[in-house]
């Protein structure tokens, strides 16, 4: 029977010995590699931690001791040996298991982590909040290398410093790269303690030594393991951790799971904040993984589960790859335009913009809020700065968005992937934000394109406008085909018109097929509709207002938070200008959503132009019957 089928939870581990913990970390391997390949997920990353997870769940108690996982797209090892094993055929679907911690799922659970650098603080609360309780429980955060490049990271390392009695393990898994080998300072810093030649030397002179003693089998194990804690600890540099205050123990080889257990033990027993250094290896054990150059898998879709080649090559375009291409050919005309992204080089497609204009490339690490201020920085010297960002991202720099961004009428250009429902990432990657918090800063445009030709136009557009923030979003989906307007009224296009006019349908990027829809079904039931899309939202075009005028009701669609949104800021236009023809907002209701595909969740909320069209038909023909928010109601479904 397979180790693996007896390991219900982490009490089933206590008795193994190390040639057991060796073979369930190898069942383990090929669960995820035979699950994963199925599902699609973040293999490569667990794939790294299954030393360290088997040994963070031998050493702590949890769930009594909290372990924290950053960003928690490597907690698959932690969900298989905390019960959840049998979910994995249903890994980020629908009533499945998700991709990252998840309270419901399990008591194991206690962050839904999923944005970046967030651990640390976490962790520093819970252990500050047990002890002020008089609870005795140890608190664990791990946290990758890059997470430990975002700001907020290095905020909870001040704090904590401090507090030299906080019971808080931070382990450090440090694979040496976020997708793409991980950059800055900090970097280089983990490189220089990873590489420390005093200790390498120390090493080679134990191995030396070692071949003259007699001793064999585990005696000789454990006398290597301790003399190599013990060498560490006289040789091995401390460096900043030390330097600002914190037990430093380390670097650890994550995969030896002897060495990864001591070094968690000797934390635990310190009572104080440690910070235990393992180095772990992105992808190992699945050789297709350990090769992969561009993100050793750090994220997959269906694939092979020999050979890891993807199953399904959609041969259309993502907008991401079209956005890629027309980045390059502004680059190439303007010398001006400059990238940044916040780690995320290859998922923003700015890769080809690098491999063209590398020193025009900025890769700040996971750092959103500096990303946005340098950006800034990089507009007052002159230049026009590109930020790539997801959308769901951006909230971590709202703030560099208006004071540092806009106040200072800085041209600066954020493009937002993944905006709109993206779906099996669950709640918090969902780029429905963006919309409702962009529309409060002053002097900021914003494009949702609706296909190839508008996104090449708008993000020529957008580069144009020195003086404020320009943003253009779009999705994770594959291109529409091209949509051309019957005509365009200075700059909204109008995409379909029949009959009286009664019903303007305003639909925005991802959502213009669906508005499409939306009019035909209302023109079969004779109704006159006009279907505009105004391409540039924000600014609203004055030209919104007169149609609106001309027309007896309004239908705003949007793949978006609906609440704030474009429709909610086109409507308060309205108002402003005493314009009473009733606008109906239909985008994303403002809860969160679980993991399911897009398909999926549009349906539920009511997205489909059959509900949207229902709601216009009984608004035109009984429009008293119809409550005021029957359009939000729909979308609350
Ligand atoms: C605030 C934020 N920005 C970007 C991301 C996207 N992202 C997810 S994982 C990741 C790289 C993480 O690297 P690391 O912490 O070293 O973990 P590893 O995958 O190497 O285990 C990035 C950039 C995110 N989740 N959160
Ligand atoms: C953990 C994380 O935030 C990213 O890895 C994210 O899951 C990537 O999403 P895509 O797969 O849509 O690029
Ligand atoms: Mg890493």
């Amino acid at each position: 029977m397979p180790l693996l089928d007896r390991i219900r939870g982490p009490r089933d581990l206590e008795d193994l010995n190390r040639d057991e913990l060796i073979q369930l970390a190898e069942e383990i391997r090929a669960f995820l590699v035979s699950n994963v390949s199925r599902t699609g997920g973040h293999l490569g990353p667990n794939l790294g931690v299954v030393e360290l997870t088997l040994a963070l769940h031998r050493v702590f108690d949890s769930p009594k001791d909290p372990i924290v996982f950053d960003t928690g797209h490597q907690s698959y090892v932690h969900k298989i040996l905390t019960g959840r094993q049998a979910g994995f055929a249903k890994l980020r679907q629908k009533g499945g298991l998700s991709g990252y911690p998840s309270r419901s799922e399990s008591d194991h659970d206690w962050v839904e982590s999923s944005h970046a650098s967030s651990s640390l603080s976490w962790a520093e609360g819970l252990a500050k909040g047990f002890r002020l309780t008089g609870e005795d429980r140890t608190v664990v955060a791990v946290i990758g290398d890059g997470a430990l490049t975002g700001g907020m990271a290095w905020e909870a390392v001040n704090n904590i410093a401090i507090q030299k009695d906080l019971p808080l393990v931070i382990v450090a898994n440090d694979n040496g790269r976020s997708y793409t080998p991980t950059v800055g300072g900090l970097a280089r810093h983990l490189t220089s303690l990873r590489t420390d030649r005093r200790y390498e030397q120390g090493l080679d002179f134990i191995r030396r030594t070692m071949t003259q003693t007699p001793l064999v089998g585990p005696a000789a194990y454990e006398w290597f393991h301790g003399l190599k804690t013990g060498l560490k600890d006289v040789l091995a540099p401390q460096g900043l951790f030390a330097d600002l205050g914190m037990k430093y123990v380390g670097p650890i080889d994550g995969h030896d799971i002897v060495e990864v257990e001591r070094a968690l033990t000797q934390a635990k027993r310190f009572g104080g904040p440690v910070i235990v250094h393992v180095l772990t290896q992105k992808g190992r054990g699945f050789a297709a993984a350990e090769k992969h150059e561009e993100d050793r898998f750090h994220s997959v879709g269906r694939i092979d589960e020999i050979t890891g080649e993807p199953i399904l090559v959609n041969p259309q375009r993502a907008w991401t790859d079209v956005f890629s291409e027309h980045l390059v050919a502004i680059g190439r005309e303007r010398e001006d335009v400059v990238a940044i992204t916040a780690a995320m080089l290859h998922p923003t497609g700015l890769h080809r913009f690098a491999e063209a204009f590398p020193e025009r490339t900025f890769d700040v690490g996971i750092a959103e809020q500096h990303a946005v201020a340098s950006a800034a920085g990089l507009a007052a010297a002159g230049l026009h700065p590109v930020v790539a960002i997801y959308s769901t991202f951006l909230n971590r720099a709202f703030d560099q968005v208006v004071m540092d961004v806009a106040l200072h009428r800085q041209g600066v250009t954020f493009v937002l992937d993944r905006a709109g429902v993206t779906g099996s990432d669950g709640a918090s990657h969902n780029g429905v934000w963006d919309c409702s918090i962009l529309s409060v800063v002053p002097g900021l445009h914003l494009a949702a394109p609706r296909d190839e030709v508008r996104l090449g136009e708008a993000l020529r557009a957008a580069v144009d406008i020195a003086d404020a923030p320009s943003v253009v979003r779009f999705g994770k989906d594959i291109l529409p085909p091209a949509i051309e307007a019957v005509r365009s009224i200075d700059g909204v296009d109008v995409l379909a018109e029949s009959g009286e006019r009664q019903v303007l349908v305003v639909a925005h990027g991802a959502f213009v097929p669906l508005g499409l829809e939306v009019g035909e079904r209302l023109s079969d039931q004779g109704i006159g509709v006009t279907l505009v899309d105004p391409v540039w939202a924000l600014p609203v075009n004055p030209v919104m207002l007169d149609l609106a005028r001309e027309h007896d009701l309004i239908i705003s669609v949007e793949d978006s938070g609906v609440v704030g949104g474009l429709g909610s800021r086109l409507s308060q236009e309205l108002r402003r200008h005493e314009i009473d023809t009733p606008l109906r907002e239909f985008g994303v209701p403002d809860r969160f959503l679980g993991h399911a595909s897009r398909g999926q969740i549009l349906e539920e909320l009511g997205l489909t132009s059959q509900e949207i069209a229902r709601y216009a038909v009984e608004a035109v023909l009984r429009p008293q019957a119809v409550p005021a928010t029957a359009g939000l109601d729909s979308s609350e479904a």
